[in-house]
């Protein structure tokens, strides 16, 4: 659906996009997470034909950026980070304005724009004014706009920025949707929690570089090889933790204050020994818990040793 080779740009000495590469399918709703600057919008417009690489390939179904822009610009549906509204029209208008310079006419353009303001969950405003909706609604409206030519492939730049919590879980939910319906979607955000559930795939970007690009499903995985687990006893907490050591499914142990942080051995899951042998040898046990896997730290993980 969408394959970038190498795609570079360049503004003067500065590289905004260095050398990106990436593969994403049907369905793939993925998360593009980077600090302000880091390249993000630049990649996406130039994956959205409205900005012209340096260097590199950018296929979208299939399409080259460079020799068939038209199509690709029918396929996709961009969102900016910034979009202005219109005074002076309703919700309704704005979109039936946006749809006929899609070239959607006749009675099936009413039809579409009120589907996409059903999907979008703002059919209660369709007759207000645009210019008097809140920064979430606006960001609603803008998507449903976006999707009013129902591309196969999104490029939603920061939909959630700007948003209340409330605001921010219904646009969590939209993408979610949005996946479901086979749509190629990328998402950026400057936060991986915003993203992480609703994603099926990450990057993080930083400086140009693509750091990281992996499945949220693999991370998760890998992150859940080596299990670590908190345990607190009421006394004798050294004691205690030589004798975890010793332990074959136990691979080291650490002292954070009270707590032993074990790790176990990788591959190891089942630690249902351990809590009754420190209390078959007489220890109290305070906590005995097993680390969350942290979506946001497994994947800094990932980084780590490629950040120069
Ligand atoms: N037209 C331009 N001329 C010169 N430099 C630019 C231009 N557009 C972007 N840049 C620079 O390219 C780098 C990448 O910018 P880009 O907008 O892609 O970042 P971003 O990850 O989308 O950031 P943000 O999260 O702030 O939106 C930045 O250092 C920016 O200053």
């Amino acid at each position: 659906m969408i394959e970038t080779r190498k795609l570079t740009k360049r503004y003067g000495d500065l590289i905004a996009a260095n050398e990106i590469t990436l593969k994403l399918e049907e369905g793939d709703v993925f998360g593009f997470i980077g600090p302000n600057g880091s390249g993000k919008t630049t990649t996406m417009r130039m994956i959205a034909t409205l900005l012209n690489p340096d260097y590199g390939e950018c296929y979208v179904c299939g399409k080259s950026i460079y020799t068939h822009p038209q199509e690709i610009r029918r396929l996709v549906g961009f969102m900016p980070d910034f979009f202005g509204v219109y005074d002076d029209m309703t919700v309704i208008e704005y979109l039936e304005f946006f749809a006929a310079t899609y070239r959607i006419n006749g009675p099936g353009r009413r039809k579409v724009c009120e589907e996409k303001l059903e999907l979008v969950d703002m059919s209660f405003k369709r007759d207000a004014m645009v210019n008097q909706l809140s920064r979430g609604q606006t960001q609603r409206i803008g998507l449903a706009r976006t999707l009013l030519h129902d591309p196969q492939v999104l490029l939603l730049d920061e939909p959630a920025s700007g948003l209340d919590p409330r605001a921010r879980i219904e646009i969590r939910n939209l993408l979610k949707r949005l996946g479901e319906l086979d749509k190629t979607v990328i998402v950026s955000s400057h936060i991986l929690p915003e993203l992480a559930d609703v994603c099926t795939r990450v990057g993080i970007i930083e400086a140009g570089v693509m750091q990281v690009d992996a499945y949220v499903a693999d991370v998760m995985k890998q992150a859940r090889k080596a299990l670590l687990l908190y345990i607190e006893v009421a006394d004798r907490t050294d004691e205690a933790a030589r004798l975890l050591e010793q332990q074959d499914d136990v691979e080291s142990i650490d002292m954070r204050g009270e707590t032993i942080i074990t790790t176990l051995r990788k591959g190891v899951e089942d630690y249902s020994a351990l809590p009754s042998l420190l209390v078959e040898a007489g220890f109290r046990l305070r906590l005995f818990r097993e680390e969350e896997v942290n979506l946001e730290t497994a994947f800094m993980e990932l980084t780590k040793g490629k950040q120069q």
